[in-house]
């Protein structure tokens, strides 16, 4: 089990911090802290609040991630999905969301706009080469294997 810590940013006291909906759910639904009704236009994207910051183990990152059942109903989805919460972040958590829907869309506070996974990132060392070792598919790639 990893330690991680949310904290409140000051006016979210009634906005509920992310939290899993089932008991073995991977993502913690993200609530939309916004201060008064948003709406997105078809085609339009904008950073969503989420009215709370944290801490995670350095090993850790958290991925935000769109909820399918707006992307199916609504067309909403996360602009740059998997979002990338750094270890080292402590601004507050936000979301880009976009309307690939044809209609307008509305978020009201509270509102669940989002989920947040936790994922072990390896560490790893680099280093520069000037050759790389062989294998079968080589630079091969983009469909090269038929579509
Ligand atoms: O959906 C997101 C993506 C990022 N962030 C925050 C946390 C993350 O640690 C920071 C930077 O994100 P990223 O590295 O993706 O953006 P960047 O354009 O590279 O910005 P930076 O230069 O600040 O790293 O912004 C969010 O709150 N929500
Ligand atoms: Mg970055």
């Amino acid at each position: 089990m990893y330690p991680v810590q949310f904290k409140r940013l000051p006016g979210n006291e009634d906005v509920t911090l992310p939290q899993k909906m089932s008991e073995w759910a991977s993502g913690f639904d993200l609530h939309a802290a916004v201060t008064e009704e948003v709406i997105l236009a078809p085609g339009e994207r904008k950073l969503i609040p989420t009215g709370f910051a944290m801490a995670m183990p350095q090993e850790l990152e958290a991925q935000i991630r769109p909820r399918s059942g707006l992307a199916y109903k609504h067309g909403i989805t996360c602009l740059n999905t998997p979002g990338t919460i750094d270890a080292d972040y402590r601004g507050e958590v936000k979301v880009l969301l976009i309307n690939l829907g044809q209609e307008p869309f509305s978020i009201t506070r509270g509102e669940r706009i989002a989920q947040m996974v936790f994922q072990v990132v390896p560490q790893v060392t680099v280093e520069e080469v000037s050759e790389l070792s062989d294998t079968v598919r080589g630079a091969g790639g983009f469909g090269h294997t038929g579509k």
